[in-house]
């Protein structure tokens, strides 16, 4: 895993395309296929009913992810709810499950780089859908699901870029972990604010966390919900 920071604006996509090259190694290659192509955390036995869960979360709409996949085999999936800083509404999370597995399908896919629209990453979890899911078994059901959906995710065998831009916050900043390479633009931030909010990172951020800076790297950034603006915040 690696994390670069500090690019400009104009050339973070050729950064991420030299990124992309410097990844094809045969080292990184093996690697990525050795990964399960599954990654299925949590299914009914858990009580997670998938149908009933992604049924209660259409019922908060808006935005969209969009997915592009490119001739070359690099795609680019877009968070897009620009009116609310690119927050995950109800119905993006359901879409976000659906460009994954498309994505696990991809035959010819090499990579796949994750941005927000508007010139910011993300605001986490859509706060009007987190207020009205406000019964813990609902919101258990939706952390589950979208644990199972950044596990995928993560798990994909493409090398997967997180090209920060702006703000991920929340959930946003839980996101980026599941992403292979970092790479923040200027200025960009990434924090996990859940304290402020009197939560636990809920999408499987803060295990992955530990796994990318080790346990007290993890719990003063959690704890602190420090700001991270450098590669110290993602890097051992
Ligand atoms: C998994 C757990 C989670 O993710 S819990 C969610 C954690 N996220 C947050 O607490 C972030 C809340 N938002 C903010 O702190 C600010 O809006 C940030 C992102 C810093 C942007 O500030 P600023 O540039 O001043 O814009 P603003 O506050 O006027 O926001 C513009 C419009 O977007 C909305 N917005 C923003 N974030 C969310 C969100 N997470 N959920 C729902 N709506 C959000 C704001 O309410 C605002 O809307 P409006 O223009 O007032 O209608």
């Amino acid at each position: 895993m690696q994390c670069f920071h500090g690019l400009r604006n104009n050339s973070m996509f050729r950064g991420v395309k030299l990124l992309l090259k410097s990844c094809s190694s045969t080292g990184a290659r093996v690697r990525l296929f050795q990964r399960q192509c599954s990654g299925w955390v949590y299914c009914s036995s858990h009580g997670l009913n998938l149908d009933e869960i992604r049924e209660k979360l259409l019922a908060f709409p808006g935005g969209s992810i969009d997915l592009h996949k490119q001739n070359s085999g690099i795609a680019v999936l877009t968070i897009n709810n620009p009116a609310r800083m690119n927050a995950f509404s109800g119905s993006m999370m359901v879409d976000l499950e659906g460009r994954v597995e498309e994505l696990e399908n991809w035959s010819d896919g090499k990579a796949v780089i994750v941005h927000g629209a508007a010139g910011t990453f993300s605001s986490g979890s859509d706060l009007n859908a987190v207020r009205a899911i406000a019964n813990p078994q609902d919101g258990m059901k939706m952390c589950m699901f979208m644990q199972n959906t950044l596990t995928r995710l993560q798990r994909l065998p493409l090398i997967s870029v997180a090209l920060v831009d702006g703000k991920a916050l929340g959930g946003g900043a839980e996101l980026v972990t599941a992403c292979d390479f970092v790479l923040m633009v200027e200025g960009s931030v990434v924090q996990f604010v859940h304290k402020h909010m009197g939560l636990v990172p809920g999408w499987g951020g803060a295990s992955r966390l530990v796994r990318r800076v080790g346990p007290q790297n993890a719990l003063k950034i959690l704890a602190g919900a420090i700001k991270g603006e450098s590669s110290f915040y993602l890097m051992p």
